[in-house]
């Protein structure tokens, strides 16, 4: 049989799905949480999948070797969300935690931080306006501004000041600023690792923390040639054109992810 060519960028869509269904037992798909499989809502603890990714997810961890999501949510949160899909890989915290054998594996690295996470979100409680909304996630902090954007400059001002003070990493989202501890971990890393040995991987995201993962993407073309990455955006008017300018497409919802998904499972003949 003739082999399927690896596309050149930006692929149709045809071709993606062409080349994935031709490498699917060597196919890995990752997906962001927050903005790609889930709506956005002002209280990060509502977030829930959309109606059609579940069954969606578990159909294409039925046709392609792997699937996993990679969020910055802990895992804790993402297995109380996915806990009934057996066969899909959980990164949570950028990657700090891996829930592999039925449990959560933390990075090492990681850990002596949980004390000062817990004192700093205890402190932001304390001293940022009280609209700011802490959310707490053992190894990191997430200071969110979503109900009160006016308070974006103190409570980004008083975040850099924090991470200055207690030697923190500092990462933008959504409305949001999040103090992280000074461990070498994002979700670039995690899809370096996870496609070293893969054909076709396709990583799909929607904020500035996930432009490293589809850099990373690239990256492994660069070095197989044999390799295809597909970046897919997912619309974000809150952070500009930035993570779809580094896409090879881009979707308009959490919803319309799971219809791509959908419409893609045909080329598999499910
Ligand atoms: O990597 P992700 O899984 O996408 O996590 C990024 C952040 O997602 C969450 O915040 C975002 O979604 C919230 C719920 O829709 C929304 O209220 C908030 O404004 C967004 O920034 C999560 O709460 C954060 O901890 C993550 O860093």
């Amino acid at each position: 049989m003739a082999q399927t060519p690896r596309p050149t960028h930006p692929p149709s869509i045809d071709e993606a799905w062409a080349f994935t269904a031709a490498h699917a037992s060597a196919t890995t798909f990752f997906f962001d949480f927050d903005g790609v499989l889930s709506p956005v809502t002002d209280d990060p603890d509502a977030s829930q999948p959309a109606a059609a990714v579940l069954g969606t997810l578990e159909r294409l961890a039925g046709v392609v070797q792997r699937v996993a999501i990679v969020s910055a949510r802990p895992v804790s949160f993402l297995r109380s969300r996915f806990a009934s899909l057996d066969h899909v890989d959980l990164y949570g915290l950028y990657g700090l935690e891996v829930w592999h054998d039925g449990k959560v594996v933390t990075n090492l690295a990681a850990e002596p931080w949980v004390p000062a996470m817990a004192e700093l979100a205890d402190r932001a409680r304390a001293e940022l306006p009280a609209s700011t909304l802490v959310e707490y996630k053992r190894l990191s902090v997430a200071l969110h501004y979503r109900t009160a954007p006016h308070e974006a400059p103190a409570v980004e001002r008083w975040g850099h000041e924090q991470a200055e003070q207690l030697g923190l990493r500092i990462q933008a989202g959504r409305m949001v600023v999040e103090l992280k501890p000074p461990v070498d971990q994002d979700k670039g890393m995690v899809i370096t690792e996870g496609v070293r040995n893969a054909g076709c991987a396709w990583y799909f995201g929607d904020d500035m923390s996930d432009i490293k993962a589809f850099d990373a993407l690239r990256a492994r073309e660069a070095v197989d040639p044999s390799f295809f990455g597909v970046a897919v955006a997912v619309a974000n008017p809150e952070t500009g054109a930035e993570v779809s300018s580094a896409a090879d497409l881009t979707l308009d919802s959490p919803d319309a992810v799971a219809a791509f998904l959908n419409e893609g499972l045909r080329s598999f003949g499910v």
